[in-house]
């Protein structure tokens, strides 16, 4: 988003942002005799910046230096430990023109609370901006050593600090190695385990991200334990129903991240360190329990791609110091080594993963889908069955499919009939209806989806019905560019008027003075009639009248003129025949005379005479 031209960028050459399309505004002034005034025009202009009811996290400490990005809380928690969605945030994110039609890539970060998750966001926000809006290959995306650390809500503390899930503002958008461009999703998420929340929204925040992401980061403190492995144990029911149903892995990529990680004479901090000890882990042993066996089998099998890296202690400033507000100069440089490891393999554009879901790739406008369906699984009393939670993965599916599938007759409909389109006769768009509604039914039924032939019947009833709904609305619109149906209702008040003219005209000749009058009355109701109808037309206001005066107009058309018209017509035609017909007849060498002729008529095909 550009600044006006004229606006007061504050600070001159030494302080214009190498994005040049951000700066500081100068809001208040300080005037003469000391007095300090507000520049409405600027505020207003910031105003516009920010989408009118953004949430935006963070408070004073961490309000972004690009003022119109920010953290906008899309799942909020409620009273009674509910989790709402907010659709309309959610929408303004996601359905943005150059966002809604790329595919997404979700990266999410979850885990215990107060354990450096919005932190570490902060950072990966910072190779964003670097790679993906300044666009610098290779360059030093870490920023400069003296500068707080904004972004993603964060601080020091063992109170909870994000609660819900929170989305940044701004989508990213990436060339990926295949050369396609793809928007890219960060989500913030509330840590698990605090005081305030019951296992269930740890469970649920847990879930929601999980199931959203394609690259998800398990923020683990110290070690990879048993629990944190337990805690997989639902997504990996719900991956076997999943990988049953459609043959392909349900989730993308999972990343253990653990943080402050004390033996690097055991495994090397990184990724190295991490293989070697995610594998110890997840390693399957004729000891263990069966259960716990299964577990590790289906954690292997539901994610497409596990790894694991091993983040040293950043140090006792970042740990322990209230004052810390996240420069680079006081973290360690251990710590600051692995951070500049860790963040392009998570994001660049070689390593980012598109969101999948059944095997096929999600756009951004499917996500949206996808968050309403799963806020509603979760949105009960008790934790949802893995059974459920494929059949709301298959709703969503079959949703986003309807929703394709619409869209594809809508476009090429558009095209034959849609507003810069003339006038097309009724036959031949009822052809091209049938032709693109068996295009759309088609790709509906060819797209993978999950839940069973059965299952996506009603889908399919649905997309049917949609688009004969979005049919009546084309033909309508179709209607209204013939002309002459447009000119109908002046027409059919003008002739109104124009015989109840003439009518009084000849009742007045021959002294019918009142049936005259009552003519000249009818007369003027209609002139009138036809004046509102005008102005209505103009003027756009009580369309109610104006549709009822049309209604009128069809109605004396239909029942009255075009009958009258018919028979007019009908009979000057016999007429013209007749006489044609008469005058052929008395022609000399015709074989009759105009008073004595052979009259021809036609009986049961054969010719007789009469
Ligand atoms: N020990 C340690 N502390 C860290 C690390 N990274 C960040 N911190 C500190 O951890 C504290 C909490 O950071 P946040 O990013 O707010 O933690 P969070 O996980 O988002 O916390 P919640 O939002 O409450 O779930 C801050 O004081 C950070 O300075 C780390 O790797 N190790
Ligand atoms: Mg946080």
């Amino acid at each position: 988003m550009l600044l006006s031209p004229g606006d007061t960028m504050m600070g001159g050459d030494a302080t214009v942002s190498s994005t040049p399309q951000y700066g500081a505004i100068q809001i208040v002034k300080s005037e003469e005799k000391h007095r300090f005034i507000l520049d409405h025009e600027a505020l207003n202009i910031l105003c516009m910046l920010l989408s009118p009811g953004d949430t935006m996290m963070g408070g004073d400490a961490t309000v972004s230096s690009t003022p119109q990005y920010g953290a906008i809380q899309i799942v909020k928690s409620e009273e009674k430990h509910r989790f709402i969605l907010d659709h309309e945030a959610l929408e303004r994110i996601l359905l943005q023109d150059h966002i809604k039609d790329k595919h997404v890539v979700v990266v999410s970060v979850a885990g215990a609370f107060r354990k450096g998750k919005s932190f570490l966001l902060d950072f990966l926000l910072r190779y964003m901006n670097f790679t993906y809006i300044e666009e610098v290959p290779n360059g030093d995306w870490m920023g400069p050593n003296d500068v707080p650390l904004e972004g993603f809500s964060w601080r020091g503390g063992s109170e909870r600090d994000t609660t819900g899930i929170l989305m940044w503002s701004h989508v990213y958008l990436a060339t990926l190695k295949s050369g396609e461009k793809a928007a890219v999703v960060l989500l913030d998420t509330q840590g698990t385990f605090d005081s305030e929340s019951t296992v269930r929204d740890c469970a649920t925040v847990f879930a929601l991200s999980t199931m959203l992401s394609s690259i998800q980061i398990y923020n683990l403190s110290q070690n990879i334990q048993e629990d944190d492995l337990q805690h997989l144990q639902l997504f990996t029911e719900y991956g076997r129903l999943a990988l049953a149903d459609t043959g392909t892995k349900p989730f993308q990529r999972l990343q253990f991240l653990v943080r402050d990680w004390s033996f690097p004479y055991e495994a090397d901090y990184g990724e190295e360190g991490g293989r070697k000890i995610l594998e110890r882990r997840l390693q399957i042993s004729e000891k263990q329990h069966a259960e716990l066996q299964s577990l590790r089998e289906h954690i292997k099998s539901c994610f497409s791609e596990i790894s694991c890296f091993l983040m040293p202690h950043p140090g006792l400033k970042v740990a322990t110091n209230p004052k810390f507000d996240g420069r680079l100069k006081d973290i360690e440089p251990d710590f600051k080594e692995s951070l500049s490891q860790l963040v392009p393999i998570l994001l660049s554009p070689d390593n980012l993963l598109l969101k999948e879901i059944s095997g096929v790739q999600v756009k951004a406008k499917d996500l949206v889908q996808y968050f309403k369906s799963y806020l509603n699984l979760f949105s009960g009393d008790e934790l949802p069955e893995p059974k459920s939670m494929l059949v709301a993965t298959a709703e969503a599916n079959n949703l986003s499919a309807v929703a394709a599938a619409k869209e594809l007759y809508s476009s090429l409909m558009d095209g034959v009939c849609g507003g810069n389109q003339p006038y097309l006769n009724i036959n031949q768009l009822e052809s091209q209806h049938l032709d693109f509604k068996k295009q759309a039914l088609k790709q509906f039924t060819s797209t993978r989806k999950m839940g069973g032939e059965e299952f996506s019947n009603s889908y399919r009833e649905k997309l049917e019905l949609d688009i004969d709904e979005e049919y009546d609305k084309f033909k309508a619109h179709n209607e209204s560019k013939n002309i002459f149906k447009a000119a109908r209702t002046p027409a059919v008040f003008f002739a109104i008027a124009v015989v109840f003219y003439i009518v009084s005209g000849v009742c007045g000749l021959v002294g019918l003075y009142s049936i005259a009058n009552t003519c000249n009355l009818l007369m003027g109701c209609a002139l009138l009639t036809l004046i509102t109808w005008a102005y209505i037309r103009y003027s756009g206001e009580m369309t109610d009248i104006g549709l009822k005066i049309d209604d009128i107009a069809n109605t004396v058309w239909d029942k009255v003129m075009k009958p009258g018209y018919k028979a007019v017509i009908e009979k000057s035609v016999e007429h013209a025949v007749l006489s044609r017909s008469n005058s052929y007849i008395g022609q000399p060498g015709s074989g009759g005379t105009s008073t004595n002729f052979t009259r021809q008529t036609s009986h049961n095909g054969r010719p007789h005479q009469s």
